[in-house]
């Protein structure tokens, strides 16, 4: 798929060298008398694909809204495509791509037209380079919509909306791409369509942050993986980086005359070797198994919860010094 090479001829430019799409500082925000960001860092970087986990309430939302410019910080710095949300232009924020939670309007309209409509407002940055905005036709048919191109909006299924949502975050064919919970109540197939879809505009330079609760999509998405929880960034890392530093220890699993067997040990691999010196074909179904994203997670959120990792102390304990 060819999708953006960034828009830096159109828009205001990015600052020569920056791989930095998004930069955030010790952004703070608070509502009335809650704390709900009491100082996230986070970095991204160009055709990067981060995935923001946290639990309900975390403040994932606002912290996109920030950088989207749609919400006012309470304090910290914030750079997105090397200009400050608060003060980003028409020009700025045609350089972004945004699906948010739910978008319910213009139902009378149909796929095709709307789509054609929402992408001429594009064409005034279109380059050389990039021709914008994305061909109507082969939008639809890569967010998979060919057939429904002459339906009304308000009549597609929940699904169908919700790529249809996609393609209207993706028209202008954004540098930055902004996606929260894009794959709720979409089928697998759909799902994992949506996922090709991801990684194709990710290998064309775009950089993508993402929300989802779904921790196997995290894992199958994002170059990065950032944890929100008690306000903060918690951890910043691969999947595999994050299982690792919060779980020293797999666990091994044998049977040995058809009874079963589990270790936990932190080398693995010499606890299979002695197994096998041991008990030699006598070794049955072994399986290795590091922590999952989604047992890592869990623990990661559940010791926030119960206050036996501090807060302030959460981020070195789960690697944050990593970036
Ligand atoms: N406009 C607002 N005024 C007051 N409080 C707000 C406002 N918007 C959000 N909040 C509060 O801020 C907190 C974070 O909300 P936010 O929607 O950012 O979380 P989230 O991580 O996206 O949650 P979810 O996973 O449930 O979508 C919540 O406690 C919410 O009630």
């Amino acid at each position: 798929m060819t999708t953006a090479h960034a828009l830096s001829e159109a828009g205001s430019s990015p600052p020569p060298n920056s791989d930095r799409v998004i930069d955030v500082r010790d952004l703070r925000m608070r509502y009335r008398s809650q704390d709900v960001l009491k100082g996230v860092d986070f970095t991204a970087r160009r055709g990067e694909v981060v995935v923001l986990l946290g639990p309900n309430g975390a403040g994932k939302t606002t912290t996109i809204e920030v950088l989207e410019g749609f919400r006012m910080r309470s304090a910290g710095d914030v750079s997105v495509l090397g200009t400050d949300p608060a003060h980003g232009d028409e020009r700025w924020r045609a350089r972004l791509g945004i699906v948010l939670q739910s978008w319910r309007d213009h139902g009378k309209w149909r796929v095709r037209e709307l789509l054609a409509h929402l992408g001429s407002y594009y064409a005034p940055y279109s380059t050389a380079l990039v021709q914008r905005p994305w061909d109507v036709d082969e939008l639809i048919a890569a967010v998979g919509l060919t057939e429904q191109a002459g339906k009304r909006v308000g009549t597609l299924s929940g699904g169908q909306r919700r790529r249809f949502d996609v393609a209207v975050g993706i028209v202008g064919r954004p540098e930055l791409l902004f996606l929260d919970e894009p794959t709720a109540g979409l089928d697998p197939e759909a799902r994992n369509e949506f996922h090709g879809l991801v990684r194709g505009l990710a290998d064309g330079d775009t950089t993508v942050l993402l929300t989802t609760h779904d921790l196997a999509e995290a894992e199958k998405l994002a170059d990065r993986i950032l944890i929100l929880a008690g306000g903060r960034i918690v951890a910043d890392g691969t999947a595999e980086e994050l299982s690792r530093k919060a779980s020293a220890e797999a666990t091994v699993r044998w049977t040995l005359d058809g009874r079963p067997f589990e270790e936990s040990t932190a080398e693995p691999t010499r606890f299979v070797r002695r197994l096998f010196e041991d008990h030699g074909d006598a070794v049955g179904g072994l399986e290795v198994r590091r922590a999952s994203l989604e047992d890592t997670y869990l623990t990661m959120v559940r010791e926030l919860e119960t206050g036996s990792v501090p807060e302030e102390r959460a981020a070195h304990a789960f690697g944050e010094e990593a970036r």
